[in-house]
């Protein structure tokens, strides 16, 4: 990669709420960096973006866009990148779907998505879509172990202004539902490859009649990877998703389902269409045939079985037939418009969904609107537990008192595809009865597993590098902080136990073995929420799930929302990668942005990215100009924090724009009143001055519209003009800005 063209700062372009927000938010920065001569450039990461660039030969010149994110993925190997990273698509299928028929829309001559691919060009278009699918952009970026916690400020800020939390009632009857048993948990094996297993290896599965498929070749282990493989079983999924519609049924509650689609790309939409063909039951097991050969998929959820059903000639019967069937009520995602928890895999992702549903004391809404219990159905154990002990430990103590409450932060397992969440390329739907197999470069088998047609097997790796810098991570917050410090690792998993065996020798090297617990993670959750309760902090070190699970869990209790959190990945190879915030991208702040041009996306991740990436600059390449805007971009960010300037959730009051302009104000005023560096006091002075004066102008500017439709010309590829002028609409602040 030519480095000297690189920008100092790469800020993301990326999707939905947060890229409605850059462009109020970019011009901004630009204008405050390019003084300190520091130049902030952006790559594309957007659904759009990589789709484009995806299929070159079906574009004109004018239309292709080159592959950001294999950019993207080679400079985060280098000690050059430091990049703001803001939260994009992670797309389902229906999500992808709908983002090619936008952009087809538009005059892209891109080829539809072969649901079903039967010819061999088909599935040469299915393999490179399915490059774009699911959480495809984090883990190439995603070269450092995970660092994310509250800045102080922000914290401080929480306990003085409590968000609204629901109450926790003893009798309620909201619970998490799992198997029993053979599922991922109880199906695991893990080994750590020795030199002598090392090399290429391969998975292969062998059928009953003796022939052997290989289904992975040429995939290198290294030495000191841990290997997993396990497999959930496909009938002990169907007869256990059965019964939790039975037994939400007994209990009057409503039946949720969460997962993580997006990013267990593989697995969970599996998973999900199992729980679509189980609600669905009788009705499936006579129609489902004809409706999988009208196009309808379980896979992509409930409303494309629907969607499918409606095109055959017997809709009206199947419809009548579905209406007839006996069930619980469901958990909705838009009960106003009948959209349900099964409608799309990716609008219920667990990380959020669970924390949703805690935070509102165990509530989920029905079909009706109506606030209610309901029965979390989570299929697998390896990390259920941590929901079913948050939900006992508030149950028995009430909900969490935001304005005492101690902070958890986090630091994950992430590196290098680590875990579950690299797992996709070796996830596989067992294509008969048979045995799944790793086989070593050596010859050796490495993992069995007997299973059948249907079965879920994959293997997670993570490499030994990765560990032993999140055990090094691990020490330094530690020592930082003070604070309780757990990992949060099950000696009775297979994979956690060799983890285990990494810790404990690191720890023990270091000498602070007693600084640190190793609990499962049930026991690590009882433990967290009684050191949080009693106002203390506790760092919780873990995998790259509970990373995911637990950024969500403890900020949207303790802050109401993961939007607020600092997400550093130190990069292994000494970049920094600031992600904004731990949470996603917000899809109905969009809807409300075209339907009453408010957009209420908070970009404290945003201001809290910035400041560390500028500090970054000045600590990695002796930039003291960058120093100087981070300090002060730390001062503003302050300033928003102690002022109230965070957007509202409210059309006709202020909103993301207005957030902006004060950070702006905030951050000119700081830089003005600084003596560090006497040229760019001299710069901010007449900014902050005419910031300042243009304050009423502007905030009358920024309110104009508000209440009105607005069009960005489009929903996944905006046309950037009229996005500009949605969310610039301030001559007056344009004009000073520039
Ligand atoms: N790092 C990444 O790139 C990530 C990407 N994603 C992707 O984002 C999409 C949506 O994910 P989902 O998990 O549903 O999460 P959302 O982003 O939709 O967040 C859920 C809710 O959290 C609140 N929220 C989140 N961020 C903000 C913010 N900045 N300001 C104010 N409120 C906020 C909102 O609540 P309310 O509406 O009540 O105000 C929002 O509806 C998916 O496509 C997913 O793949 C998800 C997680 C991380
Ligand atoms: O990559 C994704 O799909 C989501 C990432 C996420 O939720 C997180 O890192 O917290
Ligand atoms: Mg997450």
């Amino acid at each position: 990669m030519a480095q000297s063209d690189t920008p100092d700062i790469i800020y993301t372009k990326v999707d939905e709420a947060p890229e409605l927000a850059s462009a109020s938010f970019l011009p901004i920065i630009r204008r405050f960096t390019a003084p300190a001569g520091i130049e902030v450039g952006t790559r594309d990461i957007s659904l759009a973006g990589r789709i484009i660039a995806t299929f070159p030969e079906n574009l004109t010149e004018d239309q292709r866009q080159s592959d950001d994110l294999a950019w993207l993925g080679e400079l985060v190997k280098t000690p050059e990148a430091n990049v703001i990273k803001l939260p994009n698509i992670s797309a389902s299928t229906p999500q992808l779907v709908a983002a090619i028929k936008e952009l087809q829309g538009k005059g892209y001559a891109l080829p539809d998505y072969p649901e079903e691919p039967k010819a061999d060009a088909e599935k040469a278009i299915r393999a490179r879509y399915d490059t774009i699918k699911g959480s495809a952009v984090n883990p190439v970026l995603r070269e450092g172990n995970s660092d994310r916690r509250a800045a102080k400020a922000v914290k401080n800020f929480a306990q003085a202004n409590p968000h609204s939390m629901g109450t926790w009632d003893a009798s309620s009857k909201t619970k998490v539902s799992s198997m029993p048993g053979n599922d991922f948990y109880a199906n695991e094996v893990s080994a750590t490859i020795t030199a002598a297993q090392a090399g290429t290896a391969r998975i292969e599965f062998e059928g009953a009649d003796g022939a052997v498929t290989v289904l992975k070749e040429a995939w290198p282990l290294e030495e000191g990877t841990i290997a997993d493989a396990t497999f959930m079983s496909a009938s002990a999924l169907s007869s256990f998703l059965a019964e939790a519609i039975e037994d939400t049924k007994s209990d009057g509650t409503m039946f949720s389902l969460h997962m993580k689609a997006t990013m267990m790309k593989v697995s969970d939409p599996i998973i999900f269409g199992h729980a679509v063909k189980a609600w669905l039951g009788p009705v499936w097991e006579t129609h489902g045939a004809a409706i999988k050969a009208a196009g309808g998929s379980p896979n992509s959820g409930l409303a494309d079985v629907l969607a499918a059903i409606d095109t055959m000639d017997n809709a009206a019967e199947i419809r009548a037939e579905i209406d007839a069937l006996e069930r619980p009520s469901m958990y909705m995602v838009d009960s106003d418009k009948g959209i349900t928890n099964l409608h799309v895999p990716s609008d219920v992702i667990i990380d959020a969904s669970m924390p949703a549903v805690i935070r509102a004391g165990g509530k989920g809404w029905d079909e009706t609107g109506a606030k209610g219990d309901t029965n979390c159905v989570i299929p697998d154990r390896c990390y259920a537990t941590v929901y079913d002990e948050t939900i006992n430990f508030f149950k028995a103590n009430g909900a969490l008192d935001v304005t005492t409450a101690g902070a958890v932060a986090n630091v994950g397992l992430m590196a290098q595809k680590a875990e579950e969440y690299g797992s996709h390329p070796t996830t596989f739907e067992a294509p008969g009865t048979g045995t799944m197999r790793i086989v070593l470069a050596n010859g050796e088998t490495l993992h069995a597993h007997s299973v059948e047609a249907g079965d879920i097997w994959r293997s997670c790796t993570v490499k030994k590098a990765p560990i032993e810098n999140w055990i090094e991570l691990a020490m330094d917050r530690q020592r930082l902080t003070g604070s309780e410090a757990i990992f949060w690792l099950d000696a009775n998993r297979a994979h956690d136990a060799q983890l285990i065996d990494y810790v404990k020798a690191a720890l023990q090297a270091a000498g602070v073995a007693d600084k640190f617990a190793i609990m499962a993670p049930r026991e690590a959750t009882a433990q967290t929420l009684k050191t949080i309760t009693a106002g203390k902090d506790s760092i919780a070190i873990t995998g790259n799930v509970l990373r995911d699970y637990l950024t969500d869990l403890f900020p949207i209790l303790e802050l109401g929302t993961s939007a607020k959190m600092l997400s550093i990945v130190k990069l292994m190879q000494g970049g920094g990668l600031f992600e904004t915030g731990a949470g996603g991208s917000a899809p109905k702040h969009v809807q409300q942005l075209h339907g009453e041009n408010h957009l209420r996306w908070d970009s404290m991740g945003e201001f809290c990215a910035l400041g560390e990436s500028l500090n970054f600059l000045a600590d990695a390449r002796g930039n003291a100009k960058a120093g100087v805007l981070g300090a002060a971009a730390e001062a503003a960010t302050q300033g928003i924090l102690d002022d109230n300037r965070s957007p509202s959730r409210k059309a006709g009051q202020p909103d993301n724009r207005h957030s902006h302009y004060w950070f702006a104000r905030y951050w000119a005023e700081a830089l003005a009143a600084q003596s560090d560096d006497a040229d760019l006091a001299a710069e901010f002075a007449p900014l902050a001055k005419a910031l300042a004066e243009g304050e009423a102008a502007i905030l009358a500017e920024l309110s104009e519209g508000s209440g009105a439709a607005a069009d960005t010309g489009g929903y996944f590829h905006n046309d950037d003009a009229k996005t500009a002028q949605v969310m610039r609409p301030s001559a007056t602040l344009n004009a000073i800005i520039g």
